[in-house]
């Protein structure tokens, strides 16, 4: 990537990979998952906590060593991996994308709980904003980036199920993109979403 395709505030361009962080990635990115779940389900002692600092600090010093910026991460870029290997997203993977929609299945887990063995409604939009991002990239061939999104919540999302996510572009009016999603549980409703994304032009902040 050079430095004019990322110059301004936000990339112009997505440094697609398959191959950054090696052949294991995938599987380090699913146990920092697994372990995001661990902990937001443990009730740990005092000594474990303890234990768990000291072992954490060793693990965060090897990776403050490799750290690197936001446009050459594999992380965010890794197109082969759930969520393009982004712990920050909710893991889905992509099953057909092209220029008119996108569709995905999504599995939300322990460390995305709202309450009462339901997903966050944060996590719920954080999924739609990131696949109606790649709607309006895959219309536009650009990076695009959201001017609004509403999400209505129709009924429970629940954790560790298969959900189905599907976003469609509804109009094109130049740079602006509107495009609409749903979330569900087999044939249920649980959330909606539209949105309007703008096109970037080259450079802009
Ligand atoms: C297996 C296959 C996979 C393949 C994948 C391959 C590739 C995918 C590649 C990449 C994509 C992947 C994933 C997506 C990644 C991330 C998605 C997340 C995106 C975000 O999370 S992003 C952060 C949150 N977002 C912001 O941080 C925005 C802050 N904001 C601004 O940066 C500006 O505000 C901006 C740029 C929005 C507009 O500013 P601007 O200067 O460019 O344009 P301007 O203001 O002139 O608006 C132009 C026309 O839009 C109308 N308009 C604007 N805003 C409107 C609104 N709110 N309501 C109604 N109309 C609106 C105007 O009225 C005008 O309309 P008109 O032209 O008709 O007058």
């Amino acid at each position: 990537m050079t430095d004019e395709q990322h110059e301004g505030g936000f990339r112009t361009d997505m440094a697609i990979s398959v191959d950054k962080g090696g052949p294991r990635y995938g599987e380090f990115v699913e146990s920092a998952r697994l372990f995001m779940d661990r902990v937001r389900a443990a009730m740990p002692t005092e000594e474990l906590v303890d234990d768990l600092i000291d072992e954490l600090a060793t693990i965060n010093a090897k990776l403050e060593a490799v750290a690197i910026d936001e446009w050459n991460s594999p992380s965010g870029t890794r197109i082969d991996l759930p969520a393009r290997g982004n712990i920050t997203l909710p893991p889905y993977l992509v099953n057909r994308a092209d220029a008119t929609g996108v569709d995905a299945t999504l599995r939300f887990t322990r460390f995305h709980l709202g309450g009462n063995n339901a997903a966050h409604g944060g996590y719920i939009g954080t999924a739609f904003d990131d696949l109606l991002g790649m709607t309006g990239a895959l219309a536009t061939g650009k990076v695009t980036r959201t001017a609004y999104l509403t999400v209505n919540y129709r009924s429970i999302t629940p954790l560790y199920t298969d959900l189905s996510v599907t976003t469609q572009v509804t109009k094109v009016d130049g740079r602006k993109i509107f495009v609409a999603a749903q979330m569900r549980d087999g044939d249920r409703l649980c959330a909606e979403a539209d949105g309007l994304f703008i096109a970037l032009n080259p450079g802009q902040p």
